[in-house]
């Protein structure tokens, strides 16, 4: 589908509406000029990107803060309320949020100055979604919205038919690289590195200077995991990926200790002892196995401290791990999992910068430190673990970037 130019745009909204027998506003008058906040060849307001995944959707909402008195005098009714509603508030319903510790001002798209903000919902709840869309006035504006990840594609019909919308679908790793370079050039804060990953006292976030990226790996860690090799803005291909992902954590997680949410999972994490569950080398070897350099406090085998006869018995053992211990051997046992990918993949590729990106690192210092620590052992200090602050928004943010910039399918 090719996108809008504005004039085609207006014209396509009076048609639907006339279809429709939909009474045309008044602000769309037949003049050529559309007063919903249109100018030039841009796409009509409000501008959406939406990356519908298997667990997350994220929606980036651009906010133009450029609008003259005329034009805001102008703006019709649905468009005013749209707006106040997602900026005025930081929850919506029971499950969504705004992050707005990530909000971006003074950001240009398309040559229109505003704010960037940042909204996620279960993908579960896509049908609430769209019955608020629908309250809120959204099936009238006849509008597109840029999306992109499997649910661009899975839901595209549900979009048309319950709040008259068409989706713009863009590539899901396309819009991820356009949406990660765009952020982390306008954000100087952006790329941050983990130094003393192992030693709570010294421990820090370190800014790290990615204006000169290429090559690079990108791992994103969704609810399962891709691996991409970055050559050049436009020159990258997946070269893996491992269906033990974000979502395995959340789910294994939820079965072993009865938590309900990933906020949950990680504060159980946060107080627990994987040492209780695992099996480390120094339980097999008394110490370290020092011949292949394999030290003694490394897991050897996950999960199975709870499975084997030593001091204790294996029932015994088992009931002293506590759910805490559970959710903090989990996290580690996928973790350490994507590590080791991750490490593979940079060595074949020859490349010594690992960004880890994807809502699995949302509120997950554990996570992030632990590939830190085994990107730099396991490489004996080569490879560097990377990680940006808009961790899981990248694929929202570049679709809408790619709107009437290429033809989306
Ligand atoms: N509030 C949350 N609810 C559910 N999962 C969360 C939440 N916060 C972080 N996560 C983690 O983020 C993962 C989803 O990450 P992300 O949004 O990057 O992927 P996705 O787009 O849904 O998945 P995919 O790209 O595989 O389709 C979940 O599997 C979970 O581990
Ligand atoms: C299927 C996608 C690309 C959807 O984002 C992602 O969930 C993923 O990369 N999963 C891992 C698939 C695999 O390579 O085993």
């Amino acid at each position: 589908m090719a996108p809008h130019s504005c004039k085609g745009c207006l014209r396509t909204r009076i048609a639907r509406m006339a279809e429709s027998n939909k009474e045309i506003p008044m602000e769309v008058s037949m003049n050529g000029s559309d007063t919903n906040g249109l100018m030039g060849d841009n796409p009509s307001m409000p501008w959406f990107g939406m990356d519908i995944g298997g667990s997350l959707c994220k929606l980036v909402y651009f906010e133009p803060k450029d609008t003259t008195k005329d034009e805001l005098e102008s703006e019709i009714e649905v468009l005013k309320n749209i707006r106040r509603y997602l900026t005025k508030n930081s929850a919506y319903g029971k499950t969504g949020h705004r992050d707005t510790h990530l909000q971006m001002d003074n950001v240009v798209i398309r040559g229109r100055k505003g704010t960037l903000h940042f909204i996620r919902f279960p993908t579960s709840e896509m049908g609430n979604f769209l019955a608020l869309a629908r309250m809120k006035g959204m099936a009238n504006l006849v509008t597109t919205v840029c999306a992109t990840g499997g649910g661009a594609y899975k839901f595209e019909e549900n979009f048309i038919r319950e709040v008259n919308m068409k989706l713009a679908k863009f590539d899901e790793f396309d819009s991820l690289i356009k949406g990660m370079h765009y952020i982390e050039a306008q954000n100087s804060d952006e790329c941050y590195y983990w130094a003393n990953p192992t030693d709570e006292t010294r421990c820090a976030k370190v800014n790290y200077d990615f204006s000169n990226p290429y090559p690079f790996l990108i791992v994103n860690i969704g609810s399962g995991v891709s691996v991409l090799s970055v050559n050049g803005p436009n020159n990258y291909k997946r070269v893996s990926g491992t269906s033990i992902g974000g979502g395995t954590f959340l789910g294994l997680c939820c079965l072993l200790t009865g938590c309900n949410s990933f906020e949950e999972a990680i504060e159980l994490a946060t107080g627990g002892d994987h040492t209780h569950v695992d099996k480390l080398v120094r339980d097999i070897y008394g110490g370290d196995y020092e011949r292949f350099g394999l030290p003694g406090d490394l897991v050897a085998s996950s999960f199975s401290a709870c499975c084997s006869f030593g001091q204790m018995n294996s029932r015994d053992r088992r009931s002293k791990v506590s759910r805490e211990d559970l959710a903090k051997a989990t996290l580690v046992t996928i973790t350490n999992n994507i590590g080791s990918i991750a490490r593979m993949c940079a060595q074949q590729e020859k490349i010594d910068r690992v960004l880890f990106i994807g809502n699995f690192l949302r509120v997950n210092p554990i996570a992030m430190k632990l590939l830190a620590y085994a990107m730099d052992y396991w490489s004996k200090g080569t490879m560097k673990a990377l990680f940006l602050e808009h961790e899981g928004y990248f694929g929202a943010v570049g679709c809408l970037l790619q709107f009437n910039e290429t033809t989306p399918s």
